[in-house]
């Protein structure tokens, strides 16, 4: 059986509060099968050494748009996504994308930590 899926993403200014918020819920995301944007997923290791996380390209470089196109093909159930609203991106247009087809293909959708803390503890 194939474990649910949830994708992984910070920006630059959310980086520590990932690895932190992936520390802290260690336990619960080795229940899932984990994929990250690049430099997410190498934060999220060198804090965790217990879990295992696919990484994708960075963010900048297609890393959103691989997401979506895995969230497009059911292969993600879930997105904890924390984004930086006070900051532009040259990829603002793939950031938009991929919360689009979160979206429209109903996956659950945190992009703060506040909200991943309450989805995380419903698992
Ligand atoms: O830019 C990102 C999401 O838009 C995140 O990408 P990285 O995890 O590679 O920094």
């Amino acid at each position: 059986m194939t474990l649910p899926c949830i994708a992984l993403i910070a920006h630059d200014q959310k980086k520590d509060d990932m690895a932190a918020f992936a520390q802290q819920h260690q336990q619960a995301l080795s229940r899932f099968r984990l994929v990250a944007t690049g430099t997410t997923g190498g934060r999220i290791q060198d804090a965790c050494s217990g879990l295992q996380v696919t990484r994708l390209k960075s963010g900048p470089l297609g890393g959103d748009q691989q997401i979506g196109a895995m969230i497009a093909t059911g292969e993600v159930d879930m997105l904890i996504f924390f984004v930086d609203p006070l900051t532009s991106m040259p990829h603002d247009v793939d950031v938009k994308a991929l919360t689009r087809l979160a979206t429209v293909y109903d996956i659950p959708m945190a992009l703060n930590r506040a909200t991943a803390e309450r989805l995380i503890d419903f698992q």
